[in-house]
């Protein structure tokens, strides 16, 4: 299996979610954490994937002393909706907000993930199409208030209570929405340490 074949390899997990983290551990691949602070702001002319993508390296350029058998993971994942990225809101009006926005139709949730080695780097994307029922406010008010999901692109996270009463239906990968598009960093993992 593939955790075998990573033993001459050591795999850096450069985030600082427990939800990627426990992804790293439900697929059981070991990995060493480092997160080095970065400012998350990207060009404004860049667009829907172009931004993940931008932000997932830029999370990879803290680190330029890779050694030859390290793999360095970074990631990022932002809300899409009406040709504009939502990241994490600042506070409670602006989490009800983005929700109110997301509300009664589908938006697309992009995560990138960055593999960077000594001498290579690749990054892939997935997107997630997720359709929202009409919320009301009150069911607004009480997720923002009970779940306060200010550590989560666009307000709301798919595995808590509005996601199970609030989306109708997902076009995509599950896992992507909550921050990793796992069967992807599976299969791109394989390639590198066989190659
Ligand atoms: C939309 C959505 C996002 N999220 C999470 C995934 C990401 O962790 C987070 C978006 O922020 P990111 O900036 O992608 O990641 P992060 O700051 O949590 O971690 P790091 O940059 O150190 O790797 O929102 C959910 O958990 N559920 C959801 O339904």
């Amino acid at each position: 299996m593939l955790k075998d074949i990573l033993k001459d390899y050591e795999i850096i997990l450069a985030s600082g979610s427990p939800r990627r983290q426990r992804f790293f551990e439900d697929l059981n691949i070991p990995v060493t954490r480092d997160v080095r602070p970065v400012h998350e702001i990207f060009p404004e002319h860049l667009k829907r994937e172009e931004i993940t993508n931008y932000l997932s390296v830029l999370k990879a350029e803290a680190f330029d002393d890779l050694k030859e058998n390290q793999i360095l993971i970074t990631s990022d994942t932002i809300v899409y909706n009406d040709g504009v990225a939502l990241g994490k809101p600042a506070d409670h009006q602006e989490a009800v907000n983005m929700i109110k926005a997301l509300s009664g139709k589908d938006h697309e949730v992009i995560t990138s993930v960055c593999f960077t080695t000594a001498k290579t780097q690749k990054i892939l994307n997935h997107n997630t199409r997720v359709f929202f029922k009409e919320l009301t406010v009150e069911e607004i008010e009480y997720y923002v208030t009970n779940f306060k999901p200010f550590d989560k692109a666009g307000g709301y996270a798919i595995q808590e209570w509005i996601g199970l009463i609030g989306i109708e239906k997902i076009e995509g990968s599950y896992f992507n929405v909550v921050g990793l598009p796992t069967h992807l960093v599976y299969k791109t993992i394989r390639e590198l340490v066989q190659n």
